[in-house]
């Protein structure tokens, strides 16, 4: 029998390789040999690496930049350069498929999909594609989307709505476990902060500056991101953690209510896992405004409360708080009611309708 080879893309934030590592272990069942193309540093690399089993390869990487900088001149030639790194792989590896998660990595990769003749499949997070999936998408034989809504935004032949995808093991946290580690009083509750994958400064600042009226209720626990942490914050309801990987999972089963930003991935665990939330999506200063769509969606359908960045002051916020508190128990039920797709089943189901 020979073996099948399957190369998988995407990086730049870990809300761009989470569907890769859900899928791993699958397609590791299946028999598939397994290669990934991230960037030289990102934190693909960090995340991929250790997985036994998978050949981690670096290439040449652009991106494009919302303010005005001498590198986004610079950057069409790294991508080209990644084309040609990709082409080379491609043409060394003979993949049956290409799958990719978006994100800058994957524009020369799929260029060079095209390029080679191989199919590719993509998936999109978010609400609105990403610039890097909209140039990748011609390239495309498929594109699953996450929101039903999304479907309007893209080419409507190839497009195919499969719902969110999250890992497996993210139901497998357990609060005592959490609790133990914390050591947090199972019987309390608990709020979980996550600024997104990359941490948020403007969330960070906010909950430190009332972190004593918000311990009084609540035992706290902070994700701060990479070299956001504040070690002169001591207070023995409050933990801090930078990022968090295998431990996630506790973490997330252990909250009783959670603030974050609207990061596609993070938002459905939290809905997977039937959290109560409060969102507060990146603004359009800095971002496509993404975020501003996910949380309008998860807002209507009940799944959430929303508080926009500007509006992120302390009467605000601690009065969605109370009205979160009052809405939990109406707001999980929602939750459980909902169809939930694997999608991480479709995802394999794609892969195979389109391989060579
Ligand atoms: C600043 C930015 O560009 N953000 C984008 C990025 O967010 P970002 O990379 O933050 O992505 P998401 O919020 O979608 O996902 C974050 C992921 O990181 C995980 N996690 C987070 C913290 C931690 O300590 N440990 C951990 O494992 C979460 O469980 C989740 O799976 O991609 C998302 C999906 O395309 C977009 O919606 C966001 O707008």
């Amino acid at each position: 029998m020979t073996m099948k080879q399957i190369i998988l893309t995407g990086g730049g934030t870990a809300g761009h390789v989470m569907v890769n590592l859900a899928l791993i272990p699958l397609l590791q069942k299946e028999g598939y040999m397994i290669d990934y193309i991230g960037s030289i540093d990102g934190i693909e690399k960090e995340l991929i690496t250790p997985i036994e089993g998978v050949t981690y390869h670096a290439i040449s990487t652009g991106k494009y930049r919302r303010y005005r900088s001498i590198d986004n001149l610079k950057d069409p030639f790294k991508v080209l350069n990644g084309i040609r790194q990709s082409v080379q792989l491609i043409l060394k590896l003979k993949p049956s498929i290409i799958f990719s998660k978006g994100g800058f990595v994957s524009v020369p990769v799929l260029i060079a999909a095209k390029l080679t003749n191989t199919p590719a499949v993509i998936h999109e997070s978010d609400l609105t594609p990403g610039l890097a999936n909209k140039i990748a998408m011609p390239f495309a034989k498929r594109i699953l989307v996450t929101f039903e809504k999304t479907l309007q935004y893209v080419d409507e032949k190839k497009a195919r709505f499969i719902g969110a995808v999250v890992r497996p093991e993210l139901f497998e946290g357990s609060k005592q476990r959490a609790c133990e580690k914390l050591m947090f009083d199972p019987n309390q509750p608990i709020m979980l902060i996550m600024g997104g994958s990359t941490g948020s400064k403007h969330v960070n600042t906010f909950i430190r500056d009332h972190l004593d009226r918000l311990t009084k209720k609540y035992q706290v626990i902070h994700l701060t991101g990479k070299a956001l942490s504040d070690e002169t914050v001591i207070n023995a309801r409050y933990k801090q953690y930078e990022y968090v990987a295998d431990d996630l999972k506790d973490l997330l089963m252990s909250a009783d209510v959670i603030v974050s930003r609207a990061g596609a991935n993070a938002i459905f665990e939290f809905l997977a896992l039937k959290k109560p939330m409060i969102l507060i999506p990146l603004s359009k200063k800095v971002s496509r405004g993404d975020q501003l769509l996910n949380a309008a969606v998860f807002k209507e359908a009940g799944f959430a409360k929303v508080i926009e960045e500007d509006e992120l002051k302390e009467v605000q916020f601690f009065k969605t708080l109370a009205e979160l508190e009052q809405e939990a128990p109406e707001m999980i039920k929602e939750m459980a009611k909902r169809d939930a797709k694997d999608a991480i089943f479709e995802v394999l189901k794609a892969i195979h309708t389109y391989e060579k």
